[in-house]
């Protein structure tokens, strides 16, 4: 059972137009690390996801007329007050999701960070003037809300992922219809009651539970939403992608990853350890923009498994609330079953293991950090993001090769080297077909730095100066007759 301080953050119902709905059919949703249930949520389906739009679409023109300022006044008070209620909303997360305390606790101050910088950028929306073919001309750019915005995110990040798509969305003027993951919804409702609290008017910021295709299947058919902004596996996005086409609808797209990360040999091997252990680690490797495979170069390949492996093996697996905890369960069985399959596969094929290798002794979806060495490109790691807690060792020998190696692959989120030479620097930061480059840090995160990927690991960018631009329409005014 949750204690909070603030029970009344803890929602079981959806959120429609400012009012708390529910629903006759519930979900249970439970805790990865213990299989107890959490609560329950509305099982709501397409004809409420149509109410949600309307109560959207209705509720926009006046909170896109309101000023910038005082939208960013509203979106501030929103910010802080995730910030005073950091711990309840940090227990909600890591009990519905079982990320270890202290990273649910980082991840709402990540979360609340998005807030706080689209709040700023709501005022740093320009225009511009542009020279007019002709004498008697003037051509202005105005930039406008989008218009209605749906926005389906998952159970990794409960928090992050929504306050990322919100906070520009809501800046820009647009209202919202949310649909987070089943199985992390208490989240995204905990700061539905934060943004009532903050004086966001009814119907702006809508949260829905339940049936996703249903769901997804409205929000993508209905003419009245203007954008769509996902966060997920590909294969869901490519879906998404396809039921917009019909509508033409913007779509910004934060897709899977296979992210390589590269340790050259004339690296800081311990700096390169520690980035490793962060990168790979962080959310039981249950990130999109986790390392899935490291490569090590030959002549170093000894050295660094060596410390990589000792580091490994500090980790405390554990429940989220747990003193010392750093890692989690994964999310469910199928999480877990996803990380065997890759290990079976890579140790049928003469990968040697290092470390872990199995399940945890805890049960549930707990699983062992795992180290695999000598693994090769035919295996499945190399090509499938784990998402979990597998670390797969690769060697190379030349930078061609790596650089080869690296980009074979259809996705191109993040990337990661770590290296002290200056022009391999910046021929290898160039080379990568990635939207993100770690140079020698394995932390690349942050509400300043645009977040996305290339190829099939998505379109857009949140967070940063260039975040707002996707929640945004460029309308051109051409002003004649002023010669007249
Ligand atoms: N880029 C990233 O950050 C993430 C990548 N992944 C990758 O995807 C794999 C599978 O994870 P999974 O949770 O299944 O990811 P999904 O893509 O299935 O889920 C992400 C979100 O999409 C929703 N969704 C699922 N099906 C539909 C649909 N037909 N129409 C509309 N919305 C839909 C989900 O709802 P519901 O929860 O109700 O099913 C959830 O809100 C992971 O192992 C990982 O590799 C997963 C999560 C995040
Ligand atoms: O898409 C994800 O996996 C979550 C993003 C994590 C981050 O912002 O660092």
């Amino acid at each position: 059972m949750l204690q909070l301080k603030n029970p009344a953050l803890f929602k079981q119902a959806c959120y429609i137009n400012g009012q708390w709905q529910d629903a006759a059919e519930k979900i249970a949703v439970t805790n990865p690390a213990t299989g107890e249930i959490i609560g329950h949520i509305p099982k709501m389906g397409r004809a409420e996801a149509a109410k949600a739009i309307a109560a959207a679409k209705l509720a926009m023109p006046a909170w896109q007329k309101k000023t910038a300022q005082e939208r960013s006044v509203i979106l501030r008070r929103w910010f802080e007050l995730i910030l005073d209620n950091q711990e309840d909303l940090a227990q909600i997360l890591s009990a519905e999701q079982g990320k270890p305390l202290v990273e649910a606790r980082g991840e709402v101050i990540y979360g609340a960070s998005f807030i706080e910088w689209f709040a700023e950028e709501a005022k740093r929306v320009y225009g511009d003037v542009i020279a007019a073919p002709q004498a008697d001309k003037r051509i202005v750019v105005i930039k406008q809300a989008i218009g209605v915005v749906a926005a389906i995110t998952p159970w990794n990040f409960p928090n992050a992922m929504i306050t990322r798509k919100a906070g520009p969305a809501l800046a820009a003027g647009c209202s919202i219809v949310l649909k987070p993951a089943t199985q992390t919804p208490f989240s995204a409702l905990a700061l539905a009651a934060l943004a009532t609290e903050a004086g966001i008017p009814n119907g702006v910021f809508n949260v829905i539970t339940g049936a996703a295709s249903e769901i997804g299947g409205e929000l993508t058919r209905s003419p009245d939403v203007a954008k769509l902004s996902f966060t997920g596996s590909t294969d869901i996005g490519k879906l998404l992608m396809r039921q917009c086409a019909d509508t033409i609808k913007k779509v910004s797209l934060e897709l899977g990853g296979n992210a390589p990360f590269v340790v050259f040999d004339d690296a800081d091997l311990d700096a390169a350890v520690e980035g490793a252990m962060v990168s790979k680690f962080r959310n039981a490797g249950q990130t999109c923009i986790c390392a899935n495979r490291i490569y090590v170069q030959e002549s170093v390949y000894d050295a660094f498994s060596a410390k990589f492996t000792l580091a490994v093996a500090k980790l405390k697996v554990g429940v989220g609330t747990g003193e010392g905890v750093t890692q989690g369960p994964l999310i469910d069985d199928k999480a877990v079953q996803k990380v065997e399959e890759h290990i079976k596969d890579a140790l049928e094929q003469g990968a040697t293991l290092a470390h872990g290798g199995k399940r945890h002794a805890l049960g549930h979806s707990f699983f062992e950090p795992t180290v695999l060495l000598n693994v090769t490109t035919k295996m499945k790691v190399a090509r499938e993001e784990t998402f979990g807690p597998l670390a797969p060792l690769f060697r190379f020998s030349s930078e061609e090769e790596l650089i080869q190696l690296a980009n074979d692959t259809e996705f191109g989120l993040a990337s990661y080297f770590y290296s002290r030479d200056i022009g391999r620097i910046w021929r290898v930061a160039e080379a990568l077909e990635y939207g993100m480059v770690g140079i020698n840090t394995g932390t690349i995160s942050s509400e300043l730095a645009p977040f996305g990927g290339v190829k099939q690991s998505g379109l857009g960018r949140e967070g940063s100066k260039y975040g707002i631009d996707d929640y945004i329409s460029i309308k051109c005014l051409c002003m004649g007759g002023i010669d007249r």
